[in-house]
């Protein structure tokens, strides 16, 4: 009997689901971390899928962060920047998948967990989730990318007032802040961040990354470097048979039907 595995990876018409399987609260440890990876690996080399999906099982967590037990192996100077790396690594492969992606949360998101949500381009959480970055209460504070894309997403104040006290945010208080994109009943997460991801399967495939690498490259630059590269990836979806299905489409009163190529 093959050995359990702690993340499961699903394809089906153009959706992947990467199910995080860690009960009880699928914490992040190594194995995890190298399950993750060989299932971005699986997605980078798959040209038919179009959108992502991340959730955890279970109901309790999303993920409730790094796995503390291993904290206890990490004594000499540079083992912790190695874990932090490795971290690092995995949830970096993850943001930079051409694909939208988007975190269902099925449970609590706490550290490395709401890290991990941080990595996608949206977040759908049931009403009872609770996110938070809590490394304080352990001495630490955020090492899987928090103190970065946090302060982008809802602005540094707001991000440094979450990492410095470590209390957890509510679903409406996170969508409120723009952490969250939608907050569906219990339950709901995965249903509706897969319907969320098949309704982008029937949009053009080539103008959904244009537009994330438009936004994630673009405003890490200035405002002219970042419209200039809006402008060279514009020409490039314009020479793409979708533009002149959609063209014909509009203009002939029906439905288009994109290739995603
Ligand atoms: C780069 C990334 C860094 C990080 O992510 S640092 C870690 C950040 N995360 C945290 O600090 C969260 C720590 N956990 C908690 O605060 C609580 O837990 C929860 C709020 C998540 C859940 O609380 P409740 O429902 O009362 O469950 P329970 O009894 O506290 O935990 C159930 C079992 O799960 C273990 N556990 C919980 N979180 C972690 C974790 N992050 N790493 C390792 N184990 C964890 C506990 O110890 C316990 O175990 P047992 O049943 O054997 O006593």
């Amino acid at each position: 009997m093959g050995e359990k595995k702690l993340v499961n990876l699903t394809v089906d018409d153009g959706v992947a689901i990467i199910i995080i399987d860690n009960p009880p609260l699928n914490v992040l440890n190594k194995e995890v971390v190298a399950c993750l990876n060989s299932c971005l690996e699986e997605i980078e080399k798959d040209k038919t899928i179009v959108s992502v999906v991340v959730t955890g099982t279970g109901e309790r967590a999303f993920m409730a962060g790094a796995d503390i037990k291993e904290f206890l192996e990490l004594n000499a100077p540079g083992e912790a920047a190695e874990l932090s790396n490795n971290n690092h690594w995995v949830f970096s492969r993850l943001a930079d998948l051409p694909q939208p992606t988007i975190a269902a949360l099925n449970g609590l998101a706490y550290g490395g967990g709401c890290e991990l949500t941080l990595c996608c381009d949206l977040r759908v959480a049931e009403e009872d989730v609770k996110i938070a970055l809590p490394e304080i209460n352990l001495g630490l504070f955020p090492g899987g990318g928090g103190t970065q894309r946090l302060s982008r997403l809802i602005g540094s104040s707001r991000a440094k007032e979450m990492m410095f006290f470590g209390e957890p945010l509510g679903a409406q208080e996170a969508l409120k802040l723009g952490l969250v994109n939608k907050v569906v009943s219990k339950g709901e997460a995965l249903n509706k961040s897969v319907e969320l991801a098949k309704k982008l399967t029937t949009k053009a495939g080539k103008a959904l990354q244009a537009i994330k690498q438009a936004v994630d490259q673009g405003t890490e630059q200035s405002i002219a470097n970042g419209l200039t590269l809006e402008i060279k990836l514009f020409d490039n979806v314009f020479q793409t048979e979708d533009v002149k299905e959609g063209v014909n489409a509009f203009l002939e009163k029906r439905g288009a039907n994109f290739k995603h190529r």
